[in-house]
Formats: structure tokens, C-alpha cells, sequence
């Protein structure tokens, strides 16, 4: 397994006004394989952060790679492809899709990345066995795999959305709050599962939250508030 770090971010700076600073990050990594918990209050940045990694927002300075791919200064197609092979995300509401079945919610992944996609016909045959085998290992049973995604429980579609993160072997999955509509002890039981089965994969993670209680689930904890200078760019 290649030691380069998964994610690296060298003074990374952003703000939604560009005059005023709300990401300021002078170095952080993550390392193949391993569990990050990122906290900090609401508001602190967590999410945007997030998205400077996943693509939704672009920062007006720094460097931000990923597997050793400096994103800034490559074409968008070529960022959105990094983004394709490596990360695998899931987001606070799931983002599942209604007009399509959970198997082929799971398989999207495979549908923009060609890596992702050969990676899992390695793992299970096809796509859609291969999506099938991470479906049933996470618990879903072949009548539930069937139904649509409106008649799943938010526990089961928690399932699928790690499932569909997990699909083709991505090196890192970025995950925003997903267990803050969950009690107690579904929570403990959905991150125990995220965390078995990326082990599996040997996919890093970086999960967001402001729920401190969570942090002994993972490798190392880092708090978004003391990572961020936020001093004027
Ligand atoms: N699209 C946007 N345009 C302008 N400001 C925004 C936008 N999205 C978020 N913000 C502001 O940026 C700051 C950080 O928001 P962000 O959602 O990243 O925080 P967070 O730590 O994820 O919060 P929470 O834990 O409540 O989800 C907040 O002050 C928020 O109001």
C-alpha cells in the first residue's frame, strides 16, 4: 500500500466573501488507512471544509491534494476524475436517489469513475454483484434490497449511503454528520459498521461532526477550531 498521505492540505484558504477568511489550514494530513474525527462547534466550518475537499467549493489559495495530486493547478475534468477514483462520500441527508433502484444508487460511483468501476467487477464479478454483496454484508436483507428507497428505514439508507461510498475501494471517505438523525445506540452500531467495513477496503476516513462523545471510534481526533488560523489572506 503506497504511504502517501490521502488527503494533504498546505495553506489552504477560503472564505465565502473572498475578503474575509473563514478556512485558514497551514498543513494537515491524512494517512492511508486511517480514521480522522473532525470537530467543532456549529458554524466553526466543518461542512465547508468539506466541501473544499469534495469539490463543491474551490479555494482561493493553497494546495489541496489528494494521493499525491496537487488539485489546483490541473483542468476541472482532471480534478472531477481524482475526486471520481479516490473519494468516497456520504452526506448528512444520504442523497440517495428516489427514481432509481438501491442497487443502482450503490453503483453510481462505478458510473463516473472507470477505476472505481474495475475495482469492483474485481471485488464481486459484476457491478451490480459487487454492489449486491456490500449491500447484504451491511445488513439489508433481498427483499429490502428491493424495494424503492422511500420504503427504507433512515438505518437502512444510512446502509446503502455507506455502501455506495465504499463501492470500488476509494481511498478516502469524507462523512458530514451522517448519524445526527440516529439514537444512541444506532449511531455507536452505524459507526462501528462505517469503520468495519472501510477496514475492509483499506479506505481512510474523515468524519465530521460536533459530537465529541463520538472521537474514541476513530485513530486521531482534531479539532477544526484550533487546525484553523483564519488570519487574513
Ligand atoms: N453558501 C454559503 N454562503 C455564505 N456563507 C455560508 C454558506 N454556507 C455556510 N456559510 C457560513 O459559513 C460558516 C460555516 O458554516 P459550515 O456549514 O461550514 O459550519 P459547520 O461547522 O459545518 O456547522 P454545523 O455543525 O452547524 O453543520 C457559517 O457561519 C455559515 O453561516
Amino acid at each position: 500500500m503506497s504511504t502517501e498521505p490521502v488527503l494533504r492540505l498546505e495553506n489552504l484558504q477560503f472564505g465565502y466573501d473572498p475578503k474575509e477568511v473563514l478556512i485558514h489550514i497551514e498543513e494537515f494530513e491524512i494517512s492511508p488507512g486511517e480514521s480522522v474525527f473532525l470537530k467543532g462547534p456549529s458554524g466553526s466550518g466543518k461542512s465547508t471544509l468539506l466541501g473544499l475537499i469534495g469539490g463543491v467549493l474551490t479555494p482561493q489559495l493553497g494546495e489541496l491534494s489528494i494521493c499525491g495530486t496537487e488539485l489546483t493547478n490541473i483542468s476541472s475534468a482532471q480534478r472531477d476524475k481524482v475526486r471520481a477514483d479516490r473519494l468516497g462520500i456520504i452526506f448528512q441527508q444520504f442523497n440517495l436517489l428516489p427514481y432509481i433502484g438501491i442497487t443502482q444508487n450503490c453503483i453510481l460511483p462505478c458510473r463516473f469513475s472507470s477505476r472505481r468501476r474495475d475495482r469492483a467487477i474485481a471485488a464481486g464479478g459484476s457491478v451490480v454483484s459487487a454492489a449486491e454483496m456490500l449491500i447484504r454484508g451491511l445488513g439489508l436483507t433481498d427483499d429490502q434490497l428491493s424495494r424503492s428507497v422511500g420504503k427504507l428505514s433512515v438505518g437502512q439508507q444510512q446502509r446503502v449511503a455507506v455502501a455506495r461510498a465504499l463501492i470500488g475501494g476509494p481511498d478516502l471517505i469524507i462523512a458530514d454528520e451522517p448519524t445526527s438523525a440516529l439514537d444512541h445506540d444506532n449511531r455507536d452500531r452505524f459507526i462501528e459498521l462505517l469503520n468495519l467495513s472501510r477496514e475492509q477496503f483499506g479506505s481512510a476516513l474523515l468524519f465530521v461532526s460536533h459530537d465529541q462523545t463520538l472521537a474514541t471510534y476513530f485513530d486521531r481526533s482534531v479539532s477544526l477550531t484550533d487546525l484553523n488560523q483564519k488570519v487574513p489572506i
